[in-house]
């Protein structure tokens, strides 16, 4: 069973990285047999986003420690994931897991698919269930289209719905994320008749930033007037577009300070923050180091 725990930050645990993602475009080529949306995108992953941190426990009970109020324990789709691993390995073990969240939710920058992930890998690793990243994906994939790339890591090409990954090295951006204080539903975005659902198909080489769109932006713009004001504002200052199905919006910039002075300019009830594209999770990053140091202690 899942319960929600008083939140009370542990001092002497590794806190893991769940990093936030942006579509740099996000192209609607079709629809499959369920009515699923068919998509090309690519994915960067940032070097920003929530923290998790994970005590194992003899009990078997997944406990969530979160003073996430909006999201009862048992849909966290930390503690589904956490139950998903535990009943397809049979393991035995529990886990107490805190979240520190940051990432706004239903933004279209990935928070829950991205915590969803770190769950996954970091349990994985903890638990000894020695699941590969191939069979964690495939997991993951039954709890959201972009877990997989989350699992897998890397700043990808995306299509199908999410789940066919092309791993991409981009060079690293920085990037201002700002929300519009607004949360735009992926099912009434992906359900609106006038939704752009024929984009040609293209290959990721050729790959531009301003020949590309998101399908998404024009028809939630339309829907959502702060949407719409605030890439207008952004669009005067830098090359900027929707993340996802919104509402989250992303500026590109060479370097830190243009970011800031453009982010310094923003109203105040915007939430923003500025971070750089990586090729590589820090999650990864913090996962390879983990274990290389239990090999130093094995030896
Ligand atoms: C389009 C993306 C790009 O990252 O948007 P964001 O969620 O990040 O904004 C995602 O792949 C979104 O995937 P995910 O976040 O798992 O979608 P869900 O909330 O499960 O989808 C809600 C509903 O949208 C529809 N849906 C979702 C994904 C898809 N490729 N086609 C669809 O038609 C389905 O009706 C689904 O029931
Ligand atoms: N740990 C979690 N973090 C964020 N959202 C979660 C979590 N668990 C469940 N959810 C639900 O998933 C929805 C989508 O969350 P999120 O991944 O942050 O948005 P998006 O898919 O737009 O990037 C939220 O609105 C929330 O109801």
């Amino acid at each position: 069973m899942a319960i929600n725990l008083t939140f009370e930050q542990p001092t002497d645990l590794t806190w893991w990285p769940s990093p936030a993602k942006l579509n740099l475009f996000l192209h609607i080529t079709g629809r499959d047999q369920r009515g699923y949306h068919l998509l090309q995108s690519l994915f960067q992953i940032l070097d920003f986003g929530d923290q998790l941190a994970f005590e194992v426990t003899p009990s078997g009970q997944i406990e969530m420690c979160t003073d996430l109020d909006s999201v009862p324990a048992q849909d966290n789709l930390i503690v589904r994931a956490a139950t998903l691993l535990q009943q397809h390995t049979q393991c035995p073990l529990g886990a107490k897991i805190w979240l520190h969240k940051v990432l706004p939710m239903g933004g279209g920058i990935g928070g829950g698919s991205s915590n969803a992930a770190t769950a996954l890998l970091v349990l994985n690793h903890l638990w000894k269930t020695n699941l590969s990243l191939q069979q964690l994906a495939e997991l993951g994939l039954q709890l959201g289209a972009d877990v997989p790339i989350f699992v897998h890591g890397k700043t990808a090409f995306a299509e199908g719905v999410g789940e066919k990954i092309t791993p991409v090295n981009l060079a690293s951006q920085i990037y201002l994320v700002a929300f519009p204080n607004c949360h735009v539903s992926t099912a009434e975005v992906f359900s609106a008749p006038d939704l752009v659902r024929d984009s040609a198909k293209i290959a990721w080489q050729d790959y531009i930033f301003s020949e590309t769109r998101n399908d998404c932006q024009k028809l939630v713009c339309e829907r959502y007037p702060k949407v719409a004001n605030l890439l207008h504002d952004l669009l005067e200052y830098a090359p900027s577009r929707m993340t996802g199905t919104g509402a989250c919006l992303f500026s590109v910039f060479d370097n830190m300070e243009e970011a800031e002075k453009v982010k310094n300019k923003l109203p105040n009830d915007c939430q923003a923050f500025i971070t750089k594209g990586v090729n590589e999770s820090p999650l990864h990053a913090a996962l390879a180091k983990s274990e290389a140091s239990l090999k130093l202690h094995d030896n």
